[in-house]
């Protein structure tokens, strides 16, 4: 059930061109239906073909905008995607443990589909010391997953040994997505008391400029309005099935995916005024 006066919260870089980032971020709150809000770290200049240039934001800017949003609207989950710098790394963790939101998602974004950087090498070091363990989900894919613990994820029981080694870092869980494995899209929850694994047929689609940030910010957008992690995970691993499903040709590059909109009537939605 959607419910816009629950907050959810993107830190995270733009994306100009609409398909990954905070934008894909504000999609899928949206779509979903909790009240979205952004805190941006980073500016790209990107399209459906690539990154064409980057410019952080500086830690004050970035203070400020936790700071202004948390005490006037508290978000009930936030979700973690570009964080390029050690130091914006620092500024976003010293905001949660100021206001300690519910449910922290990071998403340890590092390299984009087109191959770009987006997290500086030196920052790899505060992600997983200082951000990964106040995750309460953590998500990634097999290149960040392979970055975190140094060694190559080619099977699904290199996916969970290398799951476990990310939860002893500090999560409370790791979603292990496996959309760069071949044959199905098998992507693994792992977690003290928790094993599960989500499978989907691989779409043969080019279009999945934007699928990581889009699951994490579902995951989030689900997790605020009050499922558990394994309906959480289920509900968005459907959500991202079927925005590659739709996704579509725009631009000359990859595209993006098709976040759905669903205009139920007003009264549906929980908005009491
Ligand atoms: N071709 C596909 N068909 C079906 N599901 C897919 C496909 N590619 C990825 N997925 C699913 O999409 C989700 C995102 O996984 P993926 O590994 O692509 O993330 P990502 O690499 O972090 O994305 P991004 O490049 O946007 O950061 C996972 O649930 C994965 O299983
Ligand atoms: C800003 C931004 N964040 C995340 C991604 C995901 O790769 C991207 N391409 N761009």
């Amino acid at each position: 059930m959607r419910n816009y006066k629950i907050a959810t919260l993107t830190i995270a870089g733009s994306d100009s061109s609409g398909g990954a980032g905070i934008q894909a971020d504000l999609k899928t709150f949206s779509s979903i239906g909790t009240y979205g809000m952004s805190v941006i770290t980073a500016i790209t200049a990107q399209n459906t073909q690539g990154v064409f240039g980057v410019e952080e934001l500086s830690q004050e800017i970035i203070k400020n905008q936790i700071e202004v949003v948390f005490d006037d609207i508290p978000p009930k989950a936030v979700k973690i995607g570009m964080v390029s710098s050690p130091e914006i790394i620092l500024e976003i963790v010293k905001g949660l443990n100021k206001y300690n939101p519910e449910f922290v998602v990071v998403d340890p974004v590092m390299i984009s589909k087109s191959g770009y950087s987006l997290l500086r090498p030196e920052a790899k070091e505060n992600l997983i010391k200082y951000l990964i363990p106040k995750a309460y989900i953590v998500t990634p894919n097999i290149p960040e997953a392979e970055e975190i613990v140094e060694k190559e994820i080619k099977t699904l029981e290199d996916m969970k040994v290398a799951g476990n080694k990310i939860l002893s870092m500090g999560p409370k869980y790791v979603l292990m997505k496996g959309g760069h494995l071949e044959g199905d899209a098998i992507d693994v929850l792992i977690g003290k008391d928790v094993f599960e694994i989500y499978k989907s047929e691989r779409i043969n689609r080019k279009n999945t400029h934007g699928t990581g940030c889009t699951l994490s910010s579902a995951i989030t957008s689900y997790l605020a309005l009050g499922n558990g992690i394994k309906e959480s995970v289920r509900l968005s691993k459907e959500y991202i099935t079927e925005a590659i499903k739709y996704s579509f040709d725009i631009g000359y590059g990859v595209g993006p995916v098709h976040h759905f909109y669903n205009f139920e009537k007003q009264e549906e939605a929980v908005c009491t005024h």
